[in-house]
């Protein structure tokens, strides 16, 4: 099979279909996702909400090949993830998707460079300093690089974490809570930076939400109830998806 970033017939950088996954056995069986199915178009930014337990991490985890569905199936461009062997599946994932996570996730006794690079080196690759640099410019944290992670604010160690991220010029940028750490000011400031890599470098964004707020900065809303996709906004206001939580009880 021919590997493209993008699937040529549907147009989507990434797609679910029917996605279950079960957590456990018999009795004891969750039901996280009970048939998801999910398209990225390029150039989009996805927040995906519902109460909590309602399988938002698990979606994100099996869109970013993190955690493998046990029924349905995720493709990258035309590549089906979710049976590769776990090497293949690590190699893709390293070149295709970007994480980031609502604690950051950072390496203290490292510098900021070292941490943006530490993904490549680990994947046995050399650093590449102008990446590395070119990635914190992004985030606006040009001449941090020396820096540790403990001599930074919260919002500018949740931008190493999206330098991190984005060094590999991904696909896909998934973010599980990325502000939830961080108080509302800072909060918009890291939402503000995602949407302008939407719009401005075409970067296609998927993030977990809590806050409606947040998700306003979405083009579109996903809503999750019991593992169901069961609503989804397109350009919705905050107050137009905190309405529609609510009646959800998230
Ligand atoms: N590794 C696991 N083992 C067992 N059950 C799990 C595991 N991961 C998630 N679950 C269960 O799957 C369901 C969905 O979890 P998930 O974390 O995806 O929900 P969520 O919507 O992200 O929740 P929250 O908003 O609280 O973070 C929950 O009932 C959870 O307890």
């Amino acid at each position: 099979m021919i590997e493209t970033a993008r699937d040529i017939d549907t147009g989507t950088v990434a797609r679910a279909e029917d996605l279950h996954r079960v957590y456990g056995r018999g009795g004891a069986a969750v039901r996280a996702l009970n048939g998801v199915s999910v398209a990225l178009a390029p150039g989009t930014f996805t927040a995906v909400m519902g109460p909590s337990g309602s399988g938002k991490t698990t979606l994100l985890h099996c869109l970013a090949g993190m955690d493998r569905p046990t029924g349905g199936s995720v493709r990258w461009g035309t590549t089906e993830i979710s049976r590769l062997p776990e090497r293949r599946l690590a190699e893709l994932r390293r070149s295709r998707v970007g994480f980031v996570f609502q604690a950051f996730n950072l390496m203290p006794a490292m510098t900021v460079a070292q941490n943006v690079e530490l993904p490549g080196r680990l994947a046995g690759a050399r650093p590449d300093r102008g990446r590395v640099l070119d990635a914190l410019a992004r985030v606006g944290l040009a001449g941090r690089e020396r820096h540790r992670p403990g001599q930074l604010s919260g919002g500018q160690q949740q931008r190493v974490a999206i330098a991190r991220a984005l060094v590999s010029r991904p696909q896909v940028l998934f973010a599980d809570e990325p502000t939830g750490a961080l108080d509302r000011a800072t909060g918009h400031e890291i939402l503000a930076l995602l949407r302008t890599g939407v719009d401005q470098e075409g970067q296609t964004c998927v993030m977990v939400t809590h806050d409606p707020v947040a998700a306003g900065y979405a083009d579109r809303v996903l809503l999750l109830a019991d593992g169901v996709l069961v609503d989804e906004l397109d350009r919705p206001s905050a107050a137009q998806v905190g309405e529609r939580l609510s009646r959800l009880g998230g």
